[in-house]
C-alpha cells in the first residue's frame, strides 16, 4: 500500500438539503494536511466538524470541489470503488464507540476485516495483534457492555487500525470518557502517529485533546480561522 497519506481539500463546497432550503456548511474550504500529520480541529457545534471528516473520509461528498487523500481523487470514485479505498486507507473512531453490543471485542475488531482479502486465519492474527497492541489481549471474549468506556474506545481504535489503514479520523474519540482514560486514549493515538506513522484528523471540543496533537485548527461557521503553529488551511484566510 502507498504510504502518501497527505490529505488536500481544493475549494469545496457542501450543503445540506432539508425539506425548505439547502443549509450550506462550506462555501469555499481548502485544507492541506501532510503525510504524517496529528491534526486536531476544534470548533463550536455545527461549524461543520464532522462534515469534515465525512468528506475526507468519502463517506459524503462535496457539492463542488476537489478531495485528494495521497495523491488520489476519491470525491470523483464510483460508490463501489469509494467503499473498497475506505476500507484499506481509513479507519474511524467514533465518540461513542459504534461497537455492536452482540459481538465481542475480538468479532467488533475483525468486522472491517470482513471487506478484505484477509482470510479467517489471517484475521484471527490481525485481531490478536491489534488488541494487543492496545491492551485488550486479556478482554477478547468480552462484549461491550463488560468493558469500561476507556477499554471500550480502546476496542474502537483497535477496529479502526485493524486493516492497517494509513488514515485515522477521530470525531470526538474522547468526549465520553473521564481524563485519565482519555488521556490513555490520546495517548495510544500519539503513539500511532510518531509510531507507526498515522495521520490522524481528530475533531475535539477539549483542549487537553487538542495539546496531544501536533497543530490544532479551528472552523468557525464553515471557515478555518487561524490558530496553531502551523496554519496552511487558507479557505478561511481573512
Ligand atoms: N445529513 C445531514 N442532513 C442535514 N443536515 C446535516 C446533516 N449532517 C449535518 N447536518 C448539519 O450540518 C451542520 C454541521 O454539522 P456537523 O455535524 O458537521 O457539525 P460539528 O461541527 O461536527 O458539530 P458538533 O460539534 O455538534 O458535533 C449542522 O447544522 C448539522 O445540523
Amino acid at each position: 500500500m502507498e504510504r502518501d497519506t497527505s490529505v488536500n481539500l481544493q475549494h469545496v463546497a457542501k450543503s445540506y438539503r432539508t425539506r425548505r432550503q439547502g443549509l450550506p456548511i462550506f462555501e469555499d474550504l481548502t485544507l492541506d494536511i501532510p503525510d504524517g500529520d496529528f491534526l486536531a480541529v476544534m470548533g463550536p457545534s455545527g461549524s461543520g466538524k464532522s462534515t469534515m471528516l465525512n468528506l475526507i473520509g468519502g463517506i459524503d461528498r462535496p457539492d463542488r470541489g476537489e478531495i485528494r487523500v495521497g495523491g488520489q481523487r476519491i470525491d470523483t470514485m464510483g460508490e463501489a470503488a469509494l467503499a473498497r479505498w475506505r476500507a484499506g486507507h481509513v479507519g474511524f473512531v467514533f465518540q461513542f464507540y459504534n461497537l455492536m453490543p452482540m459481538l465481542t471485542a475480538a468479532e467488533n475488531v475483525e468486522l472491517p476485516l470482513l471487506l478484505t482479502p484477509l482470510t479467517r486465519r489471517q484475521r484471527r492474527e490481525r485481531v490478536a495483534t491489534v488488541l494487543d497492541l492496545v491492551g485488550l489481549a486479556e478482554r477478547a471474549r468480552h462484549r461491550p457492555g463488560e468493558l469500561s468506556g476507556g477499554q471500550m474506545q480502546r476496542v474502537g481504535i483497535a477496529r479502526a487500525i485493524a486493516a492497517d489503514p494509513c488514515l485515522l479520523l477521530c470525531d470526538e474519540p474522547t468526549g465520553d470518557l473521564d481524563r485519565q482514560s482519555a488521556d490513555d486514549i490520546l495517548r495510544m493515538l500519539g503513539l500511532l502517529n510518531a509510531e507507526l506513522g498515522k495521520t490522524i484528523v481528530m475533531v475535539t471540543h477539549d483542549e487537553a485533546a487538542a495539546r496531544a496533537a501536533r497543530r490544532v485548527l479551528r472552523l468557525d461557521k464553515g471557515r478555518f480561522v487561524a490558530d496553531g503553529s502551523r496554519f496552511v488551511a487558507d479557505g478561511g484566510r481573512p
